[in-house]
């Protein structure tokens, strides 16, 4: 029997870096808007419980969507940073009557080119896991650690290092309690499985397609056609 669960949608961003008229997540892509295509990879799979979408409390370009009408989809509050919004999204899916042990899946808005077949693996890989974890790519480039001065300072080995991705897939009570507790210590938290980490687990990494990019800065539009 195939892994049933619950997703986290963050859209809640203003897309500072994007320098575009709108939030990125409301671009277009190929027809439709950016969040559209994201959500379109999750709302076709048999095993989706209900997903929470969190936006901003001026988002006026969510309702536009016909997928704001999808029973499938539940909305909350976005935070202050990413971290704030996710868990608001893992309150909502306490609210809707989520269980503490059923697996969630995070993934950003800005993540539109999620392919089926990597949604597939990482909830297959870790249907059984203690922790969860998430998808992620080695790392191709040879990396530089910078210098305060603007100057290369060493070259680590790649070989260790992975760009971590999304979806990010953990037990919904783990990652609450994990989150909600890194926050309150002031941590900064960049994704689900710092959180995790954090709290002292150790997510297993799960490779992906290089071409799940997170939409960020005008040029990343053109990698998607
Ligand atoms: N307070 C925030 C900030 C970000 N996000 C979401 O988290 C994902 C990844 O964040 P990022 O790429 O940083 O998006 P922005 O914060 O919009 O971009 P920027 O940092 O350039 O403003 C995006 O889908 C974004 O909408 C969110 O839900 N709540
Ligand atoms: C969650 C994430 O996409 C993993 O790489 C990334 O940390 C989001 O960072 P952002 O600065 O909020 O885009």
């Amino acid at each position: 029997m195939s892994q049933h669960y619950w997703v986290v949608i963050p859209a809640a961003g203003v897309g500072t870096r994007m320098q575009a008229d709108r939030p990125k997540q409301y671009l277009p892509l190929r027809g439709r808007t950016l969040i559209e295509h994201t959500l379109d990879c999750f709302l076709g799979q048999p095993e989706l419980l209900g997903l929470v979408v969190c936006l901003s409390a001026d988002d006026d370009w969510w309702p536009q969507l016909a997928c704001a009408l999808d029973t499938r989809i539940s909305r909350a509050a976005g935070g202050r940073e990413r971290a704030d919004s996710v868990l608001s999204g893992l309150k909502r899916l306490s609210e809707l009557g989520a269980d503490e042990q059923d697996w969630v899946l995070v993934h950003d808005a800005a993540r539109p080119n999620l392919a089926e077949t990597d949604l597939h693996k990482l909830v297959r890989e870790l249907a059984d896991d203690p922790v969860g974890g998430l998808l992620a790519v080695p790392v191709r480039d040879t990396l530089k650690l910078a210098g305060p001065d603007g100057r290369v300072q060493s070259t680590p080995d790649r070989a260790l290092y992975w760009q971590a991705y999304t979806p990010q897939m953990f037990r919904l009570g783990a990652l609450r309690k994990a989150l909600a507790a890194a926050l309150a210590a002031g941590v900064a938290i960049t994704d689900e499985s710092s959180a995790m980490e954090w709290a002292g687990h150790s997510p297993r990494l799960i490779e992906g397609r290089a071409d799940n990019i997170k939409i960020t800065r005008p040029e990343d539009l053109h990698w998607l056609g």
